[in-house]
């Protein structure tokens, strides 16, 4: 019997055609990001342990490793595009939440204020970023191939139930040892009077982006939930903001 593209017109092959070759482009586009990525995480955690292993403290770990840590969640933004493009079946606004708040993490309170960067606090969260983004990456790359082992894909929509919380207690720590460095400074801040006629507050700023977490974090764990759901146990679930 012939199949529907058999039939169709010479027009109706060519878009086949097209479509075929884009979703080619667009597999080795994720397979070659999502290995990227895994090699990055990786590198970090290598460089964490032979820091730890060589020194005996978690002082000036971040400092040690912050380069590549800054390059890899930075690079992450290409996953709200992803998401805005449609290549990636996720809401733009959760990756967008979650990725924008990480950046924010390391360039505008660990990368900017030096006198937190020893804190017990910022390695717990950058340890669980590592944890998550190893066992993330690595479920879509062989997701994407083809070949997903089941410890993987529990472990993607599992770990999270843990690390998820740690990771906002690390964050939110961090930001309040950050809070007396910045009222001291006033760094970021824009006082009156001055040419723009406007004032901003960076100590007050952070305040809010600390009380933001209390609406915006459930959101992420119900999402990654109701992922676990969908994905493990095979649950059909219609998204809001999708
Ligand atoms: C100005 C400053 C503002 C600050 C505001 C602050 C407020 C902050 C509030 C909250 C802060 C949270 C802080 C976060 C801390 C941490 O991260 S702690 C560490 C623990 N973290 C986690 O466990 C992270 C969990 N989150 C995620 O996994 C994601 O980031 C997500 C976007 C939240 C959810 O992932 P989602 O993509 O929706 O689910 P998946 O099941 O993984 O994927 C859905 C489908 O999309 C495919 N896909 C997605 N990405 C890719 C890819 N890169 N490559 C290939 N495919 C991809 C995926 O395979 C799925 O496809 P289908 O199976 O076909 O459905």
């Amino acid at each position: 019997m012939a199949s529907g593209e058999e039939d169709g017109t010479v027009e109706e092959k060519e878009t086949n055609n097209k479509k075929r070759t884009k979703g080619a482009i667009v597999t080795a586009w994720l397979t070659f990001y999502n290995i990227a990525m895994t090699a990055g995480w990786l590198v970090l955690t290598v460089a964490m342990v032979k820091y730890y292993l060589q020194k005996g403290t978690h002082k000036g770990l971040y400092r040690n490793i912050a380069r590549t840590l800054k390059f890899f969640q930075t690079f992450a933004l290409l996953e709200v595009g992803h998401c805005a493009i449609g290549i990636v079946r996720t809401s733009v606004i959760v990756t967008g939440v979650q990725v924008c708040s990480r950046i924010f993490m390391v360039w505008f309170i660990t990368n900017s204020i030096r006198q937190i960067q020893n804190e017990e606090s910022v390695i717990l969260f950058v340890v669980v970023w590592t944890v998550t983004e190893i066992t993330r990456y690595s479920f879509y790359t062989f997701n994407l191939l083809n070949h997903l082992p089941y410890f993987i894909k529990w472990a993607r929509y599992n770990m999270f139930i843990v690390m998820y919380p740690l990771g906002v207690v690390g964050e939110l720590l961090t930001i309040h040892a950050a809070l007396p460095y910045v009222r001291r400074s006033g760094m970021y801040s824009l006082r009156l009077p001055n040419k723009y006629n406007v004032s901003f507050d960076y100590y007050y700023f952070l305040i809010i982006v600390m009380l933001s977490y209390i609406p915006l974090f459930p959101q992420l764990y119900f999402h990654m939930l109701r992922q676990r759901r969908r994905v493990l146990h095979g649950e059909i679930i219609v998204e809001k903001d999708e």
